[in-house]
């Protein structure tokens, strides 16, 4: 076991006697006691790695994990350990056994963009928040283990009503598309667990330890999951922090923290006190801030590291400004202490929050990565084009084909792909090839089934054309034969259809660029598709700065941390206005400050845009709340509860680099 955990992180490693609950604040190292603890079952206690399954909350996170365990154990093998978030595994456990609930193996997964989609037909309005109070109304019912029916008896008034009748269409939808939402990911295998005993004890037997992390965001769902998993033997470590319980709003609740308690009488609980990630500054600032929030437990973090930096608060006189500050900053920081963009995060609340910073980064050529956010490939129109890529190189890639076939809508409708779906599930082919089968026309009007050959004919052609001609060609042919911008204009408004199509275009360029150098056939293009998902882990390889909402960054840690848009009504965000919400928002702002190791800048808008019209903006309460002596105030403060700047410190250095880089 590596030298470099203390005697309480060893006592969390070693105990094997039960459920073990590791209840400490940010960076005293309950992750590394997951990490090792991981090594050491496989290492001193036998394990095989297939036994194991350790939880985490991001995919980012899973995979830093995965990187931090083989690192420990030395390039040893771990192989076929499960590291995975909560809806990975279920998604693992649904490849495996979705069958026994009546899914096909080869099930697609809807993200919220696409369950907007179909609410949004289902409806018959584009109605974004309506949309929005949906999805999460559903969600809502999903978690609670509610049907469509049981929601609609207990429905109080006729707006429930209506949307328990759209949570049963939805449902059907779904079913007929062979495909999941999120919340099911979760909630099917629960549902297995409890309906199939075989599959149970078979999935019990297989994880013979749990390890989850980020216990403080599990909700209900999650829980059960958990502990069907776990069975009787409970041989479980979860390791949390109340202070970063930032999920409530998804129905996550430190209630499980106590819940973990009454489950389990024998439950051990071990405290972890000392602070490894960050200077004491940043540290004070964290603990001071969170003393606001009526406390469920105790803390008392302290850190061995020097005081290091002041924080440092600045005030800037719109987005654009802070931005420009904020980057500036940062190229001065990293020229003076020859350090690497990834150790530099920019941090905020709201994913909006990061065009402006997207786009100085842009202008002053800094590589950056963006989580917890919309990337490019995510965008709804790329994901279009990507789906008849993907089928082209693959017909049999049904998430691909539902997606196709549905973009722009060609007079295909549910009743149609249900049926098709059904047959592909009973025959176990995909819906590709089910299409061909002559069974099919018998089962279909005469009118459906030749729409649904003229599709597949047409991705044959285009797969034809694909294996020899050049990329661009066949691109831009299929763009005119779907006739993908027209479709665009009539289905969105005019300035967001023109942002998409932008967008479609950027992507076709990124796409000639790319295979211009390669054989530019269909094997290019498969090669280049098969990029565009590496793409979508790419991050940890570069060195980029990381951008992130406060959300996404948990358990993550950064040499040097700019936390944005520290404003009334964006932290705490405006719709938190309960004492509860605000605490919520509170952990938030102390998740942020503590991903920070070396540096923490924290920075606010003296006035933003709101519509066309600016509008004057205050600083946040957060700021009053840190201890101000570890706090340095730069720049201009014009109103609000900040005291009076002293120096216009740092920014003759920014006009000076500023002229240098221009
Ligand atoms: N005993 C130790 N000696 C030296 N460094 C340590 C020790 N324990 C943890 N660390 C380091 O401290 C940092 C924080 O650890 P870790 O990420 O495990 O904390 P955490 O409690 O999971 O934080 P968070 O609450 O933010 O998820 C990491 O860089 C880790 O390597
Ligand atoms: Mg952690």
């Amino acid at each position: 076991m590596s030298s470099k955990l203390n005697p309480t992180q060893r006592e969390a490693i070693k105990y094997l006697g039960g459920p073990l609950l590791v209840l400490a604040g940010a960076g005293s190292g309950k992750t590394r006691v997951i990490t090792h603890k991981l090594a050491y079952l496989i290492e001193e206690c036998g394990y095989s790695p297939r036994n194991i399954a350790a939880i985490t909350f991001t995919n980012k996170a899973a995979n830093e994990m995965r990187e931090r365990v083989g690192k420990i154990m030395n390039g040893r093998d771990a192989k076929g350990m499960t590291i995975s978030t909560f809806h990975a595994l279920g998604m693992q456990i649904l490849r495996e056994d979705g069958p026994l609930l009546g899914y096909k193996k080869q099930f697609s997964i809807f993200d919220s963009a696409d369950t907007g989609k179909i609410i949004s037909e289902l409806l018959g309005s584009p109605d974004k928040q309506e949309i929005r109070t949906a999805q999460s109304v559903m969600s809502n019912w999903k978690a609670a283990f509610l049907t469509p029916e049981q929601a609609g008896s207990l429905a109080e008034n006729e707006e429930q009503q209506r949307l328990a009748l759209l949570y049963a269409r939805y449902q059907e939808t779904l079913r007929a598309y062979q495909s999941v939402d999120f919340d099911d990911l979760i909630r099917l295998p629960v549902e297995l667990f409890k309906t199939h005993e075989e599959a149970h004890q078979r999935w019990q037997h297989r994880f013979r330890y749990l390890l989850i992390d980020e216990y403080q965001d599990t909700n209900d769902c999650q829980y059960q999951m958990m502990k069907l998993l776990a069975g009787p033997r409970a041989a479980v470590t979860v390791v949390g922090d109340d202070d970063q319980a930032i999920y409530a709003w998804r129905g996550a609740s430190t209630a499980n923290l106590q819940n973990l308690q009454n489950d389990y009488p024998q439950l051990r609980v071990i405290k972890l006190e000392q602070n490894y990630r960050s200077s004491q500054r940043i540290l004070q600032s964290a603990n001071h801030l969170i003393k606001n929030n009526t406390k469920l437990f105790e803390k008392n973090l302290w850190s061995e590291h020097g005081p290091g930096d002041p924080v440092r608060v600045f005030a800037a006189k719109d987005e654009e400004n802070e931005a420009e500050s904020v980057v500036l900053r940062l190229l001065a920081h990293k020229f003076e202490n020859n350090t690497r963009f990834s150790d530099y995060a920019i941090l905020y609340r709201s994913n909006h929050l990061s065009r402006v910073f997207e786009e100085q980064l842009r202008t002053h050529k800094v590589p950056y990565s963006v989580s917890g956010g919309t990337s490019f490939f995510d965008h709804a129109e790329i994901k279009d084009l990507t789906a008849y890529l993907r089928l082209i190189a693959n017909p049999d890639d049904d998430p691909a084909f539902i997606r196709a076939i549905t973009t722009p809508k060609r007079g295909i409708g549910n009743s149609t792909l249900e049926k098709l779906a059904s047959y592909a599930g009973s025959r176990n082919v995909s819906l590709f090839e089910a299409a061909f089968e002559s069974a099919m026309a018998h089962q279909l009007q005469p009118r459906q089934h030749e729409d649904l050959l003229t599709f597949c004919q047409f991705i044959n052609r285009m797969q034809a054309r694909a294996e020899k001609e050049p990329c661009n060609e066949v691109l831009n042919d299929l763009l005119s034969a779907i006739d993908y911008e027209a479709w665009l204009f009539d289905s969105h408004e005019p300035r967001q259809a023109e942002n998409k199509w932008k967008n479609v275009q950027d992507f076709v360029g990124w796409m000639n660029r790319k295979s211009e150098a390669d054989e530019k056939t269909m094997i290019a293009m498969t090669q280049l598709i098969a990029l565009l998902n590496l793409l979508e882990s790419r991050d940890q390889e570069t060195d980029a700065v990381s951008l992130s909402t406060l959300h996404a960054a948990k358990g993550l840690e950064f040499g040097h941390v700019f936390l944005i848009g520290v404003e009334e009504g964006i932290l705490p965000h405006e719709r938190s206005e309960a004492p509860e919400q605000i605490e919520e928002e509170r952990r938030l702002m102390y998740v942020g400050i503590t991903r920070a190791q070396r540096s923490l800048q924290i920075s606010y808008c003296t006035r933003r845009k709101r519509g066309k019209e600016f509008a004057g903006c205050d600083p946040s309460r957060f700021i009053a709340e840190l201890p101000q002596a570890d706090i340095v105030y730069t720049g201009v403060v014009t109103a609000g509860n900040a005291p009076a700047v002293t120096k216009e410190e740092g920014m003759d250095k920014l006009a000076r680099l500023k002229a240098m880089l221009k």
